[in-house]
């Protein structure tokens, strides 16, 4: 592959990435590197304070970096954002305009870009009437309005911070469905920041845990997870040792480890495969396990980057 055709097949690549607000405090992100294949639908994971809002703000060029480097489609985030999509975990919008006027805004702003007919759909789908102010509206119905306003752009890469927190169970469902049936058709990028694991897993392929503003995991999420082996035994997890323990709890029984096996798993070993959330939960759990990146997610040596 070409550095240019390599270029075209990557949505956000960071070296050694870091954000540090403000002198007193430690980074918020530090030393990240990772890169992230353009069409995926990434989840971005991690505890509170992890650095994931700051993460998909500096790709979204609202931020800058205090070291190293990001790269978002194939050029400076800030060069990048009339094809970028954010939606920010507050959902900002103007108040006093009413959602028809905030529309006909997203169209002023994305001049030949602008899919009114996907906007006024995803509102709709709300049963939302166009002749309300913004300021009117419920948490949940201004995150549709924003995520009309997101999709309605016709971005190449989606930057949702959040996007489904403060929606019920059935508005979740079907804007997600809405979502993906968009990301699908058009080949968009979508980075998305939840809590929820359960959203994650049906809607995401692709996975990004960070961690204390280090990414722990990054890849594909069959690739992570299959990866990793969910072993119980009654031995010690000293027994364990010839593999990476990502995590291990002594049970009644004996062990429950989490491990990356490195070769056959020892007699007297049950072995299963984890689930996404007996992966994430281990992870969270250790946050000083060695990191995983796979080999698409990890970022290309500066030769083959292009200038
Ligand atoms: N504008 C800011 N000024 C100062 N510190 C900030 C700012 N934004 C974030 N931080 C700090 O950076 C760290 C990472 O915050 P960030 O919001 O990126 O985490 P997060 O993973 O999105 O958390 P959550 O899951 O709670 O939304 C935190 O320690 C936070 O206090």
């Amino acid at each position: 592959m070409t550095a240019t055709a390599a270029a075209a097949g990557t949505a956000i690549e960071a070296a050694a990435l870091g954000k540090t607000y403000g002198r007193r405090r430690g980074p918020a992100l530090d030393d990240c590197s990772f890169r992230l294949p353009a069409g995926r639908i990434c989840a971005v994971v991690g505890p509170n304070g992890a650095g994931k809002s700051t993460l998909l703000a500096l790709a979204a060029g609202l931020a800058r970096p205090t070291a190293g480097r990001l790269t978002v489609l194939g050029g400076a985030p800030a060069a990048a954002r009339a094809r970028l999509a954010y939606v920010a975990q507050e959902k900002p919008l103007h108040p006093q305009l009413s959602i028809a006027d905030t529309l006909r805004l997203g169209a002023e702003l994305n001049p030949g870009r602008w899919d009114a007919a996907l906007a006024q759909q995803v509102v709709e789908e709300g049963e939302l009437d166009l002749s309300v102010h913004v300021r009117a509206l419920s948490g949940g119905q201004r995150t549709r309005v924003a995520l009309a306003l997101a999709l309605g752009k016709r971005a190449e890469l989606l930057l949702l911070d959040e996007p489904m927190a403060d929606l019920d169970p059935l508005a979740r469902h079907q804007l997600m469905g809405t979502l993906m049936a968009q990301a699908a058709e058009h080949g968009t990028t979508v980075v998305m920041s939840s809590h929820i694991v359960g959203e994650l897993a049906d809607a995401c392929d692709h996975l990004l845990l960070v961690a204390g503003g280090r990414v722990r995991l990054g890849g594909p999420i069959d690739e992570l997870v299959a990866a990793h082996t969910l072993v119980t035994g009654r031995g010690s997890a000293a027994e364990l040792a010839p593999h990476t323990v990502v995590e291990s709890r002594a049970t009644g029984r004996g062990t429950t480890a989490l491990i990356r096996p490195a070769g056959a798993i020892a007699a007297g070993w049950e072995a299963q495969e984890p689930s996404l959330e007996d992966l994430l939960l281990a992870h969270l759990r250790s946050p000083g396990a060695p990191a995983l990146l796979t080999p698409e997610a990890a970022p290309r040596a500066e030769s083959e980057v292009p200038a």
